[in-house]
């Protein structure tokens, strides 16, 4: 969580993970991550047709389009986001359902903001092998950061994430100048913060009237033993569930 989020609608909060639809970042014309992060969700009393939780550990959250939803983005539809909480476990179903009369497409995307302590320590592992794409490279190929080798440079990852129908990560640390330009954020945060964001962007999904579209992602504690080239990356693209 950034020292300086602000807990006020219609913004977010920097930090958590939020849940961004029904775009990815600016691959679209609506706002920098869809609407969906900026709006207050309800308790889901229905979560049909998984089965309702019945323990104290999971909650089932639901947000519907409203009126001014419809406006930039007329569509209907229900996101629904079941999180539940086990000992080292941290699981989220994500599910989102064509209310509408027409057919729609939406990019979708978890950014997990994870606290670490030292962000020089980390390293992000089991990605290698994946193609990959270099927004720093792409969007500023004239003045691209040597920071960016800081995020891979030591050893102590000791979390793991697993996806279910989601096809892509995206690993993000604005370093020192940027978090400078970002308001919520405070100036020391990026050196305790790195988001590896979970996304469905390949292609964008494809959902026909009262058709439904369901995702998961698992973050879990592993041993450190488990690093060092133990995780293959097709196993935790699409390994889950
Ligand atoms: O500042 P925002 O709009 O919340 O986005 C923060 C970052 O979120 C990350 O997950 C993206 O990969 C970055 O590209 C983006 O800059």
């Amino acid at each position: 969580m950034s020292s300086k989020a602000t807990w006020k609608l219609p913004k977010a909060i920097r930090g958590g993970i939020p849940v961004c639809f029904p775009q990815f970042g600016n691959l679209g014309s609506l706002e920098q991550h869809g609407f969906a992060k900026n709006r207050l969700w309800s308790v889901d009393s229905d979560p049909s047709p998984l089965a309702p939780t019945n323990n104290q550990t999971s909650v089932d959250l639901i947000l519907k389009s409203t009126e001014e939803d419809l406006k930039t983005w007329p569509r209907s539809f229900e996101l629904r986001l079941r999180v539940s909480l086990n000992a080292g476990k941290l699981t989220l179903i994500p599910r989102v359902r064509n209310t509408d009369s027409k057919a729609f497409s939406f990019t979708f995307a978890l950014i997990n903001y994870l606290y670490v302590s030292d962000i020089s320590e980390v390293r992000v592992e089991g990605l290698e092998t994946l193609d990959y794409l270099d927004n720093l490279m792409r969007r500023e190929s004239h003045d691209r950061p040597r920071e960016e080798e800081n995020l891979c440079s030591a050893e102590g990852w000791h979390a793991g994430c697993r996806l279910f129908n989601l096809d892509y990560f995206f690993v993000w640390n604005p370093w020192d100048k940027k978090a400078k330009t970002i308001p919520d954020l405070g100036d020391e945060d990026y050196k305790t913060m790195l988001c590896v964001d979970s996304a469905a962007i390949e292609t964008p999904i494809f959902l026909k009237p009262s058709e439904e579209w369901k995702s998961g992602q698992e973050l879990s504690t592993v041993s450190s033993s488990y690093c060092s080239g133990q995780l293959d990356p097709r196993m935790v693209l699409h390994g889950l569930y």
